[in-house]
């Protein structure tokens, strides 16, 4: 079977600035690919392009074996898309715009089972604009599965949310997912990237880094485990990166936390015992995801307050 999305050599650039430079991925029937990246790596730019809201500059894309440009219309009913801070008229109320949306597609989900999902049931006669800010969020989410899609474009699905919420909201994806809708989901969330995701795409300036399932990522990065500890003195943390087996050290306060490899505790603990220094606290897990992702691109993937 083809794949459902197939994005080939992807080029946009704004003016001077270059947003994605030769990004290419697939995503399977059925399946949750995860967009990961530092802030400003070209995730929205590249999302946008997929649903046809953006031309691209070069490169090959198709959703459905249609072109998202030229097809638009046949593919709108068949695309559900959530962007970040979707607007509606402030009047409008919830079940209104649902109602509305609806009618946009010959084969609409029950938009009252989708408030219900989103916790957002009791909302329905309350006007846009008096929505909270997650509410909103949850709205956009109902909004881009109405018509019930069969391939959903979800970015920042749940920034904002509470972690309730973010619950809830991963729950409904997950339910959505088993009824065999494909979707490609922009995060910053490891955890829901984790929970959610078949495969993760990692972008970085404009390129994708790789593509594989969250623990083939782990691996990759050469992250197996996470060694965290206080040191009783002063360490430096270049010291410890160039060890053998070691691939990243970051703080986080008073913690150190390494990763790398099996071997990374034995030329940890021998490096720290010859400098004299107590590692407290000494702890050792199964590295996440983040591990990987900091490893692999060097910085978090902390979402800046824009
Ligand atoms: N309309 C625009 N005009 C000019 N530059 C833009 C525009 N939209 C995005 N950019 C720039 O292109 C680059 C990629 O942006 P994009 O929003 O695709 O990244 P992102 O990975 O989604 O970032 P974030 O995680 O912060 O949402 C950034 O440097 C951004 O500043």
């Amino acid at each position: 079977m083809p794949p459902v999305i197939e994005v080939r050599n992807l080029h946009k650039r704004y003016r001077d600035k270059v947003a994605v430079e030769d990004v290419s991925f697939t995503v399977e029937e059925g399946e949750i690919l995860g967009v990961l990246g530092p802030n400003g790596a070209g995730k929205t730019t590249t999302v946008e392009c997929v649903a046809g809201l953006r031309a691209p500059d070069r490169g090959e894309i198709t959703v459905l074996g249609l072109d998202p440009r030229r097809d638009h219309a046949a593919l709108t009913r068949r695309l559900g898309v959530q962007l970040q801070e979707s607007q509606l008229p402030p009047r409008l109320r919830v079940a209104e715009a649902l109602r509305l949306y609806s009618s946009f597609y010959p084969e609409p989900a029950d938009w009252r089972e989708l408030l219900d999902g989103l916790a957002l049931g009791d909302k329905a006669e309350t006007p846009f604009g008096k929505l909270s800010g997650g509410q909103k969020q949850r709205l956009s989410i109902a909004l881009a599965l109405v018509g019930a899609p069969r391939v959903a474009i979800l970015d920042e699905l749940t920034t904002g949310l509470d972690p309730q919420a973010r619950r809830d909201t991963w729950d409904l994806i997950e339910s959505v997912r088993s009824s065999g809708v494909t979707i490609v989901l922009v995060t910053h969330f490891m955890e829901e990237a984790e929970r959610l995701c078949d495969r993760v795409a990692l972008i970085d300036a404009g390129r994708v880094v790789t593509v594989d399932t969250p623990a083939g990522l782990t691996d990759r990065a050469g992250v197996g485990q996470r060694i965290q500890f206080r040191p009783s003195r002063p360490v430096d943390d270049r010291l410890l990166a160039g060890l053998p087996g070691v691939s990243a050290v970051t703080r986080r306060g008073e913690w150190v936390v390494v990763t790398g490899d099996s071997d990374a505790l034995n030329t940890v603990t021998a490096a720290l015992a010859r400098d004299q220094v107590v590692a407290e606290r000494l702890r050792v897990e199964p590295a996440s995801l983040e591990d990987a992702f900091v490893a692999l691109t060097g910085r978090g993937p902390v979402r800046d307050t824009k």
